[in-house]
């Protein structure tokens, strides 16, 4: 394995991504979409270019050089300009700044590569070839976007809901864990995908300790827009 994967809280964080082109527009994306502040700076392209992605809250849009004061606090860097001598710029100065940087174009001059991402709501499947081939990452991501659908997300949230539940009955650790496992099933995640909500009670009520059968009902909430 040659890049080790993380999942990285930057809600609130400033990130930069010089280059305004389709890639750097789908790194913004992605990065606005984990709630961060996103810095795109571009001399030759304007906000005018792409007004949705302009609005999205937390965007800011320049249309000139890059300063040094932009990376001031940036926590996540993106070179992906069209212009080689531009990326290594920025490069540059992150390496003097200890900032982390991706490069569009040379991967191997940056500290990070992104994987293809699959998200249902929580849970989130990435996929990554180490650089070798995006195609197939590609490739991979809509290969599990067809086999993870929805009853994912949903199965994810109960999971969730009961995970405090299920500790605060505080069994052992061995009697815990089969309950989780037991819970990720087949036979729950068809039932949620069949909206066979009587056999989604059911088969939470035969893998759930009978002190916490009282909160089935409540549980209801999670599927019913599924
Ligand atoms: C190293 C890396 C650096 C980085 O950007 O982080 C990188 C680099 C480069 N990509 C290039 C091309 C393409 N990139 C894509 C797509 C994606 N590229 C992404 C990541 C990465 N791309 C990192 C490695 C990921 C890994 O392999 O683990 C994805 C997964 C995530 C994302 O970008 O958000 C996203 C998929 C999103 C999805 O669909 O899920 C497609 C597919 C397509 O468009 O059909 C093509 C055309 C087909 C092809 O070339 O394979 C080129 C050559 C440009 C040229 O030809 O000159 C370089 C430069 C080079 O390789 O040197
Ligand atoms: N990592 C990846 O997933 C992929 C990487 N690439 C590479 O990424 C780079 C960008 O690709 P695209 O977005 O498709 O190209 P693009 O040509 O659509 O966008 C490049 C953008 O960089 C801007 N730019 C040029 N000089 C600049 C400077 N000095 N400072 C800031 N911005 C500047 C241009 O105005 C343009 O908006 C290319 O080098 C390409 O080879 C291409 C496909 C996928």
């Amino acid at each position: 394995m040659r890049y080790y994967p993380v999942f990285f809280d930057i809600a609130n964080a400033r990130c930069l991504v010089l280059g305004a082109g389709g890639v750097g527009r789908r790194k913004a994306r992605t990065l606005l979409s984990a709630g961060a502040h996103v810095i795109l700076v571009d001399p030759f392209s304007a906000p005018d270019e792409d007004p949705e992605l302009a609005a999205t809250p937390g965007l800011s849009w320049y249309s000139r050089d890059l300063s040094d004061a932009d990376l001031d606090g940036v926590v996540l860097a993106f070179a992906a300009s069209g212009n080689r001598e531009a990326n290594g710029a920025l490069v540059n100065r992150c390496r003097e700044r200890n900032i982390p940087c991706n490069v569009a174009d040379k991967p191997e001059d940056g500290t990070f590569i992104l994987p293809a991402v699959h998200c249902q709501e929580d849970l989130v499947l990435a996929v990554s070839t180490g650089g070798a081939s995006p195609a197939l990452a590609r490739h991979a991501r809509q290969k599990l976007e067809a086999s993870f659908g929805r009853e994912y997300a949903v199965l994810c949230r109960l999971l969730g809901y009961l995970r405090p539940l299920v500790l605060g009955l505080k069994l052992s650790q061995p009697e815990n864990r089969d309950i989780f496992r037991s819970l990720v099933d087949e036979e729950l995640l068809d039932a949620l995908r069949d909206r066979d909500w009587t056999k989604c009670e059911n088969s939470l009520k035969a893998r759930l300790p009978q002190a916490l059968h009282q909160h089935v009902g409540d549980l209801y909430a999670f599927y019913k827009d599924l």
